[in-house]
């Protein structure tokens, strides 16, 4: 049977065929040679001074239909730096979550803080795109992924000049995340083959990641006690969506989950 991860990955493929029949490797390769370096996105999750938010800009998901409008990820871009976020989370993909590169590009040129693409990455084609468009970061979901692509396509991010958040949702995801030379390593609490989320799957696979690889728990985060929570379990960084994109105001909704995390945000002017 054919889970909604299959058939997200179809569609993916389907649009990133389309896109590459437009701009060839070659030509996408020529364009990532004019951009800028990027940004230290390990660096800045390994700040000390309590847990770091990577709050991203979503407007739908498969599970909820559509979340938010975000007319302009711009500006909610920057209201998250504002809040005092260390990166910026950008989906990407179309069909299930609304989003698209110009979102990416939006969000790229808003802020100063290092930016993550994020989408169902399975070929080396939709890597060479995220650096093209400015991203940081790449996410690079196990579940996904056969072990050699993982390494190849983490390999290939780093060649970039970026880092991966390696996504796992089970111990044996989380093992080849490890395996593969994760850095980052990101624990989803939503499985995406049923779409149910389970925080207590945080708390079972955190303790296992090491020391020196930044882990990150990823979604079902609903307010304060859901950092605290995840904080608890040993998370470094917590990844967050909905809570951030319904909220009527998402700088305080940030500066509040950091401050559940520990993490002291200095307040500037509003604008
Ligand atoms: O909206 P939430 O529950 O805060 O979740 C955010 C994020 O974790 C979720 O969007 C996500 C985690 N991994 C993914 C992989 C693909 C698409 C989306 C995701």
């Amino acid at each position: 049977m054919s889970t909604v991860l299959d058939q997200i990955i179809r569609g993916v493929r389907e649009d990133l065929s389309a896109r590459r029949s437009a701009l060839p490797l070659e030509q996408l390769r020529d364009l990532v040679a004019t951009k800028p370096a990027g940004l230290d996105a390990l660096a800045a999750l390994s700040a000390p001074g309590g847990v770091h938010l990577i709050a991203e800009v979503k407007r739908a998901s498969p599970s909820k239909g559509a979340l938010a409008d975000i007319p302009d990820p711009a500006v909610l871009a920057a209201e998250y730096a504002a809040g005092g976020a260390s990166v910026i989370s950008v989906l990407t993909e179309q069909r299930r979550f609304g989003g698209s590169l110009a979102d990416l590009d939006a969000v790229r040129a808003a802020v100063t803080i290092p930016v993550l693409r994020k989408d169902f990455v399975v070929e080396p084609y939709q890597v060479w795109e995220a650096r093209a468009h400015g991203a940081d970061l790449v996410l690079l979901m196990a579940s996904a992924l056969q072990q050699g692509e993982l390494t190849e396509l983490l390999g290939l991010v780093e060649e970039l000049g970026m880092h991966a958040l390696l996504e796992a949702h089970d111990e044996d995801e989380l093992t080849r995340c490890l395996d593969a030379g994760g850095r980052i390593v990101g624990i989803n609490a939503r499985n995406l083959k049923t779409l149910e989320v389970d925080p207590s799957t945080v708390s079972r696979l955190l303790p296992s990641v090491p020391a020196g690889v930044v882990g990150v728990a990823e979604s079902g985060v609903t307010g304060p006690d859901s950092v605290r929570d995840y904080v608890g379990a040993g998370a470094r960084a917590v990844l967050v969506g909905e809570a951030l994109v319904t909220g009527a105001d998402p700088r305080s909704a940030a500066r509040e989950l950091l401050a559940a995390g520990g993490r002291r945000v200095d307040v500037e002017e509003s604008s």
